[in-house]
């Protein structure tokens, strides 16, 4: 795949983009007039730089309101057209993007819009130029690919073809089977974005919702077929207008707009048929063992909230200062190494989750997937007789450890050698999700991370409501849901998840949830052994009782635990929560009986709880 981005799609000063956008691996770019029009280089400095940079020029754009229009106006458009031309030999560019006219002035006659093409066409030509029609969502007469595509055929003119743009087509939902009259000759270049389905005006929706595929709700694998089927091999070209990305770091949004292309070639949602020979997304079986870093003193804190649910210490590394904690075939790692990666991570963010590890069935194939999508290799200094996990950087700087059968069994056996307390009774039979939380900004970045990288697919996106503000969230989760990871974005400085992020210094690991199959017994053996349990206000299980319909003694006795409660047609919910270990990490128990969701209709509940509790130091 030729991959292309516009520079409107990335934040900072244009010569600051271009770099980004190479750094990425971008093999051209569109140059958004604006973007140029507020450099201070010059448009053959810029074209000089992205021959530097190894970058082509895709594409100048865009020129609006050209077609249609009455004189003098018309004679002024075509002016400025050949004051662009100049532009972009410059630019080192011979394809200019033309919008479908928006003007009021503009005449929708289609024998004048294919006459004032054929005549920018010409023009074109002469100074070895070509131009790309575009069909705006919104525009005044064409507003439709179809038509578009209509008056490039009738137009007829080798300088005269056509853009297509995914958010315009897919916004208006026009089926991808209309590609399939495209000449692809004619196809001068695509345009690809994705975006949230939302009821909205196309310009407003256009202008501040675009993001990369894959973090939106288009059906672009459908669409991405259809070019491909009638045999486009030109390129494929991000333009995502969105605030939040021109808010963001330039070489992160370039890197996630890299690797959504990526992601967009071998298919988002289902494998692409040209794509056999890329390496697939990684198929994963569970979370293997979760890593905590911590000081001894915090180490033993993080204990006695793990012994109520649970777990015992029952093995030690053979040389480090690290301890498996195990209950059943669940498996936390402490590490109170003085150095390494670990020791840094507390350092840095204080007692908190600096790895997780993944069982995967083919590791190579793994890293293929990551090294295409650029993501980042952890590798750290193993010593002679120890056992190297392969890793990449997770959320926050952590690491995503990528564990094969054979790892996992010499990891145990040969790493932690040592036994210490037998295993108490398995209360928790698994991991039943990890929530992360993290800026925002980043929200998009990451959920493109895991789908990009796992074989998982994501739940629709809820707004939660905390007491000081609103947190996006959205979960990730594997065909089986075997691994689920839920992702919490915080739109507001004083909610609980924007002062975690403060806390913390950074995202990261915010609660574990364990699966249990009784939640009353482990509610009972947690208490049995003092849990420091988050306690849930008696309004509210007056409310579930008037909700639900439920058998009051049901009710009470969730009363009695601080057990909350959802429920989704027959499928129920069942969750209990701990109070933050080093106001960080907290965890939380669930039994599903068929229910599928996170209990998000109980968050603000959780939250006003927490913020109760909320250290002094924060306020
Ligand atoms: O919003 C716009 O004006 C605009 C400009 C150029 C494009 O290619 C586009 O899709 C939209
Ligand atoms: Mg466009």
């Amino acid at each position: 795949m030729k991959t292309s981005i516009a520079t409107v799609s990335i934040s900072g000063a244009l010569d600051a983009k271009l770099q980004a956008i190479a750094a990425a691996g971008f093999a051209g770019a569109e140059i958004f007039e604006n973007d140029l029009l507020s450099s201070h280089l010059s448009a053959k400095e810029i074209g000089a730089m992205m021959r530097d940079l190894g970058l082509a020029c895709t594409m100048f754009q865009p020129f609006r309101d050209l077609e249609g229009l009455p004189e003098p106006q018309r004679a002024r458009a075509f002016d400025r057209l050949e004051r662009k031309f100049d532009v972009m030999a410059d630019l080192g560019t011979d394809l200019v993007l033309v919008c479908s006219s928006c003007s009021p002035l503009a005449d929708g006659d289609r024998e004048r819009t294919i006459a004032d093409l054929v005549e920018a066409g010409e023009r074109a030509a002469r100074r070895g130029m070509r131009l790309g029609y575009e069909a705006l969502a919104w525009g005044r007469h064409v507003a439709d690919h179809r038509e578009a595509w209509s008056i490039v055929r009738d137009a007829d003119h080798s300088a005269v073809g056509l853009v297509l743009d995914s958010f315009h087509s897919l916004a208006r939902r026009i089926p991808a089977s209309s590609i399939g009259d495209i000449r692809a000759d004619k196809l001068f270049i695509v345009q690809v974005a994705d975006a949230p389905m939302l009821e909205m005006d196309y310009l407003g929706w256009s202008r501040h919702f675009r993001c990369m595929p894959g973090q939106g709700e288009f059906p672009l694998d459908d669409w991405a077929e259809a070019i491909r089927r009638i045999g486009y091999d030109g390129y494929w070209s991000l333009e995502i207008f969105n605030d939040r990305f021109r808010a963001g770091s330039a070489s992160q949004v370039a890197v996630d707009g890299y690797r959504s292309l990526r992601m967009l070639e071998g298919g988002i949602e289902r494998p692409a048929a040209a794509a056999v020979e890329l390496p697939p997304r990684i198929s994963t079986t569970g979370v293997e063992f979760i890593e905590f870093a911590a000081s001894h003193e915090e180490a033993d804190e993080l204990g006695a909230m793990l012994r109520p649910l649970g777990f015992r210490p029952t093995a030690r590394h053979r040389n480090k200062d690290v301890t498996r904690w195990t209950q059943g075939a669940l498996n936390l790692v402490i590490n109170c190494e003085p150095e390494g990666l670990a020791h840094s991570f507390d350092v840095v963010h204080g007692a908190s989750v600096c790895a997780i590890g993944l069982a995967v069935p083919d590791v190579p194939a793994a890293l293929a997937r990551a090294d295409l999508l650029r993501i980042q290799r952890y590798e750290q200094a193993v010593a002679p007789d120890e056992w190297p996990i392969p890793s990449v950087r997770g959320v926050g700087g952590s690491l995503l450890y990528l564990v094969d059968a054979a790892t996992r069994a010499a990891m145990w056996a040969h790493e932690f050698p040592h036994p210490l307390e037998p295993t108490g009774p398995a209360l928790l039979t698994g991991f039943d999700h990890v929530a992360q939380t993290m800026q925002s900004e980043e929200f998009l970045s990451w959920l493109l991370f895991y789908l990009g990288l796992l074989d998982m697919r994501k739940t629709p996106q809820v707004e939660i409501a905390d007491p000081m503000g609103l947190v996006l969230s959205q979960a990730v989760e594997t065909p089986g849901r075997e691994v689920r990871f839920t992702l919490n974005g915080s739109l507001a400085h004083q909610s609980l998840s924007s002062r975690f992020i403060q806390n913390y210094f950074g995202a990261g690991v915010q609660h574990i949830a364990f699966a249990c199959p009784d939640i009353f017994a482990a509610a009972d053996a947690a208490i049995a052994l003092e849990v420091d349990r988050l306690e849930i206000p008696r309004n509210y299980y007056d409310d579930l009782e008037a909700r639900w319909g439920l058998d009051p003694e049901l009710v009470e006795r969730m009363a009695a635990r601080g057990i909350l409660y959802d429920r989704d047609g027959e499928a129920e919910y069942f969750q209990f929560y701990t109070r933050a270990f080093a106001r960080r990490v907290f965890f939380e128990v669930v039994e599903r009986r068929d229910y599928a969701g996170y209990g998000a209709i109980n968050a603000p509940i959780r939250l006003a709880a927490q913020a109760r509790h909320k250290p002094p130091f924060l306020d």
